[in-house]
């Protein structure tokens, strides 16, 4: 019987075991509290897929898989390989504008044969897809947002400008996207505009595969670095040796994502680079024993999770806007988007949109956001979550404007904590110490969609009485 897979703990597989694979490659090892023996037991599950209904695979370390009961979903249904999509995909371009159809609920674009069955099965339609919109396939398809595995929120346009106006001014030319769509398209979009960029996909969406020829996306699992298509590899190698010192790589994987599991990818993905850049002599100076160029995208309370893995990684101070995401979007809350940029490449040489109040710091040698102020007493710009933080002369650091100094408890806590209770204010969905429920990236967005609701529900409860209080308590 298969594991609930919420509280589970990822667990490195032992060196001298292999996971088993599912289809979406080499299973990860998790371990959870098992109620019955009262001890914790460890389990192979899907590395891409939570959700048992896409991937059912599930086997008890140390036991046999249960192979009869596997079943697999794919988002492109029926399931094509890449050279059949591409071939339907320029039969698509034949018909007529008012021919083209796209079936949302399958993510296939449609042969005009095909558009009854799928409206026969209630499935939903977008007609008269115009040429240019194939060039747009982040708008054409429906992001898969509400589901969980791929967590499609996409860039707003000024993150997206952004980063490939910076990335082209460092001199890079080859963008590796690994989950990051939007700034592949983009790139393909501009490539005639004179810009002097080129970019990869790899991504698990199976949609792109459509739109896009092996050589522009692959599909893959950055989980466990699993190609789909045997070719995949040869054609990565062979864009990364092309780019060589002028590869970056831009990823902005799901926030559920284990880091173990994404910095293990990222340090593959390394190899692989150094490896193609040994083939040109020129090159491999410029990369022997470096992290590939890395700009990866997360919210800013991961940061020690990234850091004390990667050490060569900083957080920088801009936050990423996104356009179908009420918590990320820069508009939404006063403090803005909490997902930021995490990267190898210098501080120094990403210059931040001094018109959205951005500014240099000379101590630290990097932009700061506006409300973020250097504190001598630290020797930094402190501010991680997009408040000003101060500064406690007690803890000799800076905290969190909302926190006072509690001489029982040695620190400084919220103004109405009860002394002793470590971490009470931590978040109940990850259990991480600096920030609340209703900011995690990980809350499912059903839960968002309800908001609005949820804030009035709290407003009238509170002055209603205790009954109501209880529940809105529990948003
Ligand atoms: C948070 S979205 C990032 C989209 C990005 N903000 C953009 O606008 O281009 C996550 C992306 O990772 C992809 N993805 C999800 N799970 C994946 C996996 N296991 N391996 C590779 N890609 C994955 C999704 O399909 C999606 O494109
Ligand atoms: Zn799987
Ligand atoms: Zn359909
Ligand atoms: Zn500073
Ligand atoms: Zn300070
Ligand atoms: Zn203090
Ligand atoms: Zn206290």
């Amino acid at each position: 019987m298969a594991a609930n897979r919420a509280n589970v703990e990822l667990v490195p597989v032992p060196t001298e075991t292999e996971s088993p694979a599912c289809p979406h490659g080499p299973t990860l090892l998790f371990e959870r509290f098992d109620q019955a023996s009262k001890k914790p037991r460890q389990f192979y599950a899907c590395s891409a897929f939570r959700d048992q209904k896409a991937c059912s695979f599930f086997q008890w370390a140390n036991q046999n898989p249960e192979i009869s009961s596997l079943s697999t979903r794919s988002i492109v249904a029926p399931p094509y390989c890449h050279k059949h999509l591409r071939k339907r995909y320029f039969e698509f371009k034949k018909l007529s504008r008012e021919l083209r159809s796209v079936c949302c609920t399958c993510g296939l674009l449609l042969l005009q044969e095909e558009s009854s069955q799928h409206l026969s099965q209630k499935h939903s339609l977008r007609h008269q897809v115009g040429l240019k919109e194939l060039k747009h396939p982040t708008s054409l398809f429906q992001p898969l947002d509400d589901n969980k595995t791929y967590a499609q929120y996409l860039f707003a346009k000024s993150t997206v400008s952004f980063l490939i106006d910076t990335v082209e001014r460092l001199g890079y030319t080859h963008i590796l996207c690994v989950g990051a769509p939007r700034i592949h398209e983009e790139v393909q979009f501009c490539k005639k505009s004179g810009r002097n960029v080129t970019s990869l996909l790899l991504d698990l969406d199976e949609r792109y595969a459509q739109v896009y020829p092996p050589s522009l996306y692959i599909k893959y699992n950055m989980f466990n670095q699993h190609f789909f298509e045997t070719r995949s590899k040869s054609r990565l190698l062979k864009f990364l040796s092309e780019g060589g010192s002028r590869v970056v790589m831009v990823t902005d994987p799901p926030f559920g994502g284990m880091v173990e599991a994404l910095v293990a990818t990222f340090t593959k993905l390394s190899d692989m680079w150094v490896t193609s850049a040994a083939k040109q002599s020129s090159d491999l100076a410029n990369v022997k024993g470096k992290l590939l160029p890395l700009i990866w995208f997360f919210p800013y309370f991961m940061e020690n999770r990234i850091t004390s893995q990667l050490p060569e990684m900083s957080m920088l101070d801009y936050k990423v806007d996104y356009e179908n995401h009420v918590l990320f979007n820069n508009q939404h809350k006063k403090k803005g988007s909490p997902v930021r940029i995490f990267t190898n490449i210098a501080q120094t040489e990403f210059s931040l949109p001094q018109d959205q109040g951005y500014w240099f710091c000379k101590s630290c040698q990097r932009f700061s956001s506006k409300e973020n102020w250097h504190c001598s007493e630290c020797g930094a710009c402190t501010s991680k979550d997009g408040t000003r933080y101060v500064h406690c002369d007690m803890c000799m650091r800076c905290v969190k404007p909302s926190r006072v100094h509690c001489f029982t408890c040695q620190m400084c806590q919220l103004k109405d904590h009860t002394c002793g209770q470590m971490n009470s204010s931590g978040c109940h969905i990850c259990g991480e110490p600096d920030h609340k429920r209703r900011d995690c990236p990980r809350r499912p967005q059903t839960e968002m969609a309800t908001i609005g609701q949820k804030r009035d529900l709290k407003r009238k409860a509170n002055s209603a009485g205790t009954k109501h209080q209880k529940k809105a308590r529990r948003i």
